[in-house]
């Protein structure tokens, strides 16, 4: 210890003596030792402005807005995401076509499958005596068997689309059914799929093959581009067709109050097109596919903001599985975005969830929209309710469904749009005035997002008043 405080002191720093010029220069090393120097000096402050000039970018570029999309299952936050899409960047959503198709065949084979299912229970019952069901006869039995292939091709397509085994696939929340990931029910029983899951490339292949032909809207793929599921979903069109359209087949599924016309995913209205061996799904058959959300998806655009400034600013969406057991996921993304949107289908009024038979949807939804407005995390975020499915609700309200047989507390108003859509508007708006940890401003939307025309000028409002009004609040634009 005394050995080493003999040897160092403060006078003798190493790094000095290092730096110091060599004792017995010469003139001439000396003048090119110190222009050396000069330009060593001139690199780094050049080094150093540049580090200042990329901070001062860095600073001046606009920060990403995020909007969360929320609501229940199925009330339409993919629908308004594709929407976001299609406006943003429709050259890559309409890359997408392929995989789409095969959604959309997943949607046709599980309506057959639900046909299927309730023509077994009238089997069990070939009378009629106590169950009130109508006769099927031979030439009904025969359809059935022709169709049997079809139960073969849903769970290959589920397949396709939710491998087992693959670490995005999460299997707690499944039933193993048939050896296919469906939800709990076994009447909706429904596929979904892990947005971490890169489902879109599975068909990657299909697309490279035929990307000319489903880029040009003229006409599809064909027979000899078409997977096994396709063939067999194309050579099943005619005896789909007649089913669908028999007369004791509708009275069966009528007896059974099977209304698959009402559920996400109807296509059998149009399986002369869509199973056609050159089908090509249009955008508006992209909106109204179905296929349920699990995990997180993020879409990400850049748009020019309404300033002054017009800067380019980067726009990020999130959309959320609504399921009951998805929501958990929701909490971690709260602290950090500009706006949400809030997706309440209204026309769900007398409905009751997958989750829980004895929940009403509606009152769900409502629930689900206090708990957020509610959230002292979101005080300060800028909410807008979108009050979905119009033109279900009306259809249903048409139909002569009665708001009140469900929502008691409607008592004996008219049931027609206009007094039960603004009483709806009123609930929500008041939940609002009460549950919220400060005023905010009450921005909703009567919306049907599988519309994309409405719906982009909805959501055009939404991107340049809404969301321009929270950013000017946080200061974000001057
Ligand atoms: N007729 C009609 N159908 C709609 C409307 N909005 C959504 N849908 C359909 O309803 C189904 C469910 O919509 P999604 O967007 O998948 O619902 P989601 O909220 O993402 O549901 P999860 O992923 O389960 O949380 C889809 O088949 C949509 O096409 C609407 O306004 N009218
Ligand atoms: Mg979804």
């Amino acid at each position: 210890m005394q050995v080493f405080a003999a040897s160092f002191s403060w006078g003798d720093d190493p790094l000095a003596r290092a730096l110091a010029p060599p004792p017995n220069e010469s003139d001439e090393e000396r003048t090119a030792r110190m222009n050396v120097e000069i330009e060593a000096k001139r690199i780094s402050d050049k080094i150093d402005e540049e580090l200042q000039r990329q901070e001062k970018v860095k600073k001046k570029e606009p920060r990403p807005v995020k909007i969360l999309l929320l609501g229940q299952s199925e009330s339409g936050k993919s629908t308004t995401l594709k929407n976001f899409q299609l406006m943003n960047s429709p050259k890559a959503f309409r890359s997408e076509r392929a995989s789409w198709r095969a959604v959309i065949h997943l949607n046709v084979v599980r309506s057959i499958r639900l046909i299927l299912d309730a023509m077994t229970e009238a089997q069990a019952d070939p009378e009629g005596s106590s169950s009130g069901y109508p006769r099927l006869t031979t030439e009904h039995l025969m359809l059935k068997m022709q169709l049997s292939p079809l139960v073969q091709v849903e769970e290959a397509l589920a397949r396709k689309l939710v491998p087992s085994g693959t670490a995005a696939f999460d299997a707690a929340r499944f039933s193993q059914d048939d050896k296919v990931y469906y939800t709990n029910s076994v009447r909706s029983r429904e596929v979904a799929v892990n947005s971490q899951f890169a489902w879109k490339g599975i068909f990657s292949r299909f697309v490279a093959s035929t990307r000319q032909s489903f880029e040009s809207d003229a006409s599809g793929p064909g027979w000899e581009n078409m997977d096994d599921t396709g063939r067999v979903i194309c050579a099943c069109r005619e005896d789909m067709i007649r089913l669908w359209n028999d007369a004791t087949i509708q009275a069966l599924l009528h007896a059974q109050h099977l209304k698959l016309e009402d559920m996400p995913g109807f296509f059998l209205d149009s399986l002369d097109r869509v199973a056609s061996p050159k089908y090509v799904p249009t955008d508006d058959d992209i909106l109204r596919a179905r296929l349920k959300t699990l995990g997180v998806t993020e879409y990400r655009f850049m748009i020019k903001d309404k300033t002054l400034t017009a800067a380019l600013r980067e726009w990020r969406i999130y959309d959320v599985g609504g399921h009951r057991s998805s929501r958990a996921a929701w909490a971690p993304f709260f602290d950090d975005m500009d706006a949400i949107l809030f997706l309440a289908p209204i026309s769900a009024f007398n409905q009751t969830l997958e989750e829980d038979p004895n929940v009403n949807r509606l009152e769900d939804s409502i629930l689900l929209w206090k708990s957020i407005i509610a959230n002292p995390l979101l005080a300060e975020t800028s909410i807008v309710l979108f009050l979905n499915k119009v033109d279900i609700f009306k259809a249903k309200l048409e139909a002569g469904v009665k708001l009140s047989r469900y929502i008691v507390s409607y008592g004996n108003r008219p049931n027609d749009y206009e007094s039960t859509s603004n009483y709806l508007r009123r609930k929500f708006g008041q939940v609002l005035r009460d549950h919220s940890p400060q005023p905010r401003y009450f921005y909703f939307h009567f919306t049907t997002v599988t519309d994309t025309k409405t719906t982009s000028t909805i959501l055009r409002d939404v991107q340049d008043t809404v969301v321009l009004k929270s950013l000017q609040k946080s200061n974000l634009i001057e």
